[in-house]
């Protein structure tokens, strides 16, 4: 108390925070020890009961303390005095004139704006380090950009190398699969055709990456909610997968052929090409365009052909004295043409008491030789239903089936049949924004053989005695492709576009496929392939936000720089992979979410995302 006098000026604290300088009236020592203070407001003169404390902790100069830090005495244990009129202060006279006419932010005290005067200099050196990164990255960006010139979606382009230099880093083996699914029941099987000639003038971008002979990686871009772009990598594992070097023969040999034999020792087998326009099904099944004509020697159809001939000459098949009979026909909506008649007749599909489907007048050629065959198939595809998209400008708009069937010549009896499917364009079923009705009911009905062919395959995949084979006229006629347990064999080959463009399509493409796979019986035995490791690859000029963890599909991203985060890594599994570990335990066939929950050990939210995931395939839209 002793530092202190009356009219001495002091600092003080508000209750509101703010501080002024205010004049000591009045001390009040003893057991109270109260300090009274005034200062001016407005026209008004306020006052205020203060401990010492108070008055030492917010004058520290007098005092000789270090400075307050503020709050250390409640504002509430000081109490304030009426206020007074200016007048009657000044009519004192114990107001300074000078302390009257100064506001409180005049007032403020010197040790606050040596705070100010820090906190604006470390905010400036903030945002030229910030202005000297984003000048850093957009020189990183241009000079990226340069080595890319013209393609608008460099970006990505340049992701994906990232991605591939990182997936080279591990081992990749040759694109040729040097060993056969044998004895697999269900074959499946991806193909990816090269960039045609247009799409390599637009600078389309690659986004598919075969890193061995049985799996493949998707890229897709997408952007996070900061506007962030990023590759998010699907995987998956087939049987096979193609890539774009491998010739017509390439995938015939490792698809087709092995069927041959099948039929051969009295078996059923079919070959399916899946996928959307303009994805190769016509140029694998029926052969390359070297000009205006189809080559059908060089299809799967033409090449399966010259084998039947090639074996029925050979032992011990020539004893069984069989003759060989070809048949093409084309489901277009619900109906079925014959592609050999003249004028493509309309033919009706029924079925007898024995269940026995019929195609009623269906041409049976017996052909002679592999000519023969081919001088049919070059009929037949003279007259297929075609139409032009934008990815293909002589499109199929129906499922085409060729049929090789041999016949037993004593009794005629079917010894064997090879049947060859170009399926119509995936991509139709899910495009329902079409304003053209025939073109929506077309779009519906093939999406409507695609799912019940589906359901099929993965019927006979578990061997399951119900086949819904009535849900569409494609697999109507079909049914005897699904039924006869072990004597029946499929393959299913899904061909695939590797433009961004077509990225959607390719994942539907992809995950359907996969689902056809899902259920075979031979897909239960675990596969412990390594997959490829796909790690983030980093690149200095766009910041990387790993994805939040998806349950389907399986994936993981990169983004245009970003140290690997162990959330990504956790995601690099393929589809396959994921799945052949989760089921190891015997092959059942759920049907309802609880069986799948109790039988899969899978949790509910996974169930419930694999329900929505059908539904969505089920409207053809994409998932998710
Ligand atoms: N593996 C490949 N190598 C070279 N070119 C290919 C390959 N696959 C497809 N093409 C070319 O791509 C174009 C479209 O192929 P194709 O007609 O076979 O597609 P599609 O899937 O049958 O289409 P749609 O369903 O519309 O009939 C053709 O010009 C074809 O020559």
């Amino acid at each position: 108390m002793d530092q202190l006098s009356i009219k001495q000026k002091v600092f003080i604290r508000r209750s509101d925070g703010r501080v002024h300088l205010a004049e000591i009236i009045k001390l009040e020592g003893g057991s109270t020890n109260l300090v009274t203070v005034e200062w001016p407001e407005g026209h008004t003169v306020r006052g205020k009961d203060l401990p010492l404390e108070l008055v030492v902790l917010m004058n520290p100069q007098i005092f000789d303390l270090p400075r307050c830090s503020g709050n250390a005495t409640s504002a509430n244990q000081t109490a304030s005095i009426p206020p007074r009129s200016m007048k009657e202060r000044m009519a004192e006279g114990s107001l300074l004139p000078g302390l009257a006419a100064a506001t409180p932010r005049q007032l403020t005290p010197s040790v606050r704006e040596d705070d100010v005067v820090h906190q604006i200099e470390r905010m400036r050196k903030e945002r030229e380090q910030r202005r000297e990164v984003q000048a850093r990255t957009r020189q990183e960006r241009e000079q990226v950009k340069s080595e890319d010139p013209g393609n608008p979606n460099w970006e990505i382009a340049k992701m994906i190398r990232a991605q591939r230099v990182q997936m080279e880093s591990q081992p990749v083996k040759s694109c040729i699969p040097n060993g056969r699914a044998k004895g697999h029941q269900i074959v499946v099987c991806v193909r990816k055709r090269p960039l045609r000639r247009k799409e390599l003038t637009d600078r389309e971008v690659d986004v598919v990456t075969i890193p061995s002979k049985d799996t493949l990686v998707v890229h897709e871009p997408r952007k996070h909610v900061n506007l962030v772009k990023f590759l998010e990598n699907h995987s998956f594992r087939f049987d096979y997968v193609f890539n774009e070097d491998c010739s017509n023969a390439t995938v015939y040999e490792f698809t087709a052929r092995p069927l041959i034999k099948h039929i051969f020792e009295g078996g059923m087998a079919t070959c399916f090409a899946y996928g959307q326009t303009g994805s190769g099904k016509t140029h694998t099944m029926g052969g390359r365009f070297p000009g205006s004509q189809q080559s059908s020697m060089d299809g799967i159809y033409g090449m399966a052909a010259k084998d039947v001939f090639s074996t029925l000459k050979t032992a011990p098949y020539s004893r069984l004295k069989l003759k060989v009979t070809c048949s093409f026909f084309e489901i277009y909506g619900t109906r079925v043409y014959d592609l050999l008649m003249p004028g493509k007749p309309q033919l009706r599909v029924l079925e007898d008491g024995k269940q026995q489907v019929q195609v009623v007048g269906l041409t049976q050629n017996a052909v002679k030789n592999t000519a023969d065959v081919l001088n049919l198939l070059e009929m037949g595809n003279s007259v297929r239903t075609s139409g032009q998209t934008s990815a293909n400008s002589k499109s199929s708009r129906s499922h085409a089936v060729f049929q090789i069937v041999l016949r037993s010549e004593a009794n005629q009896r079917i010894h064997g049949k090879f049947s060859l499917i170009d399926l119509a364009g995936n991509e139709r079923g899910a495009d329902n924004s079409s304003a053209d009705r025939v073109t929506r009911l077309e779009g519906s009905e093939i999406n409507k053989s695609l799912l019940v062919l589906k359901e099929c395959i993965r019927a006979l995949g578990r061997q399951s005695s119900h086949l819904p084979f009535r849900g569409s006229k494609l697999t109507q006629v079909l049914r005897d492709s699904f039924i006869g347990g072990k004597k029946v064999k499929t393959c299913m080959i899904a061909m695939i576009s590797p433009g961004l463009h077509s990225v959607e399509h390719t994942l539907n493409t992809l995950r359907y496929a996969d689902r056809v796979k899902e259920l075979s019986v031979e897909s239960m035995s675990p596969k412990r392939m390594q997959g490829p490791s796909l790690e983030s690859t980093s690149m200095p000029d766009i910041i990387s936000q790993s994805p939040s963890k998806r349950l389907f599909p399986s994936a993981s991203s990169t983004s245009l720089r970003g140290a690997g985060n162990p959330a990504q890594k956790e995601l690099n599994t393929t589809n396959d992979l994921n799945r052949a570990q989760k089921q190891e335990s015997k092959p059942t066939s759920p049907t309802t979410g609880r069986q799948l929950i109790r039988r899969k050990g899978r949790s509910a939210q996974e169930v419930s995302m694999m329900l929505a995931k059908s539904l969505a395939e089920f409207r053809g839209r994409n998932f998710p």
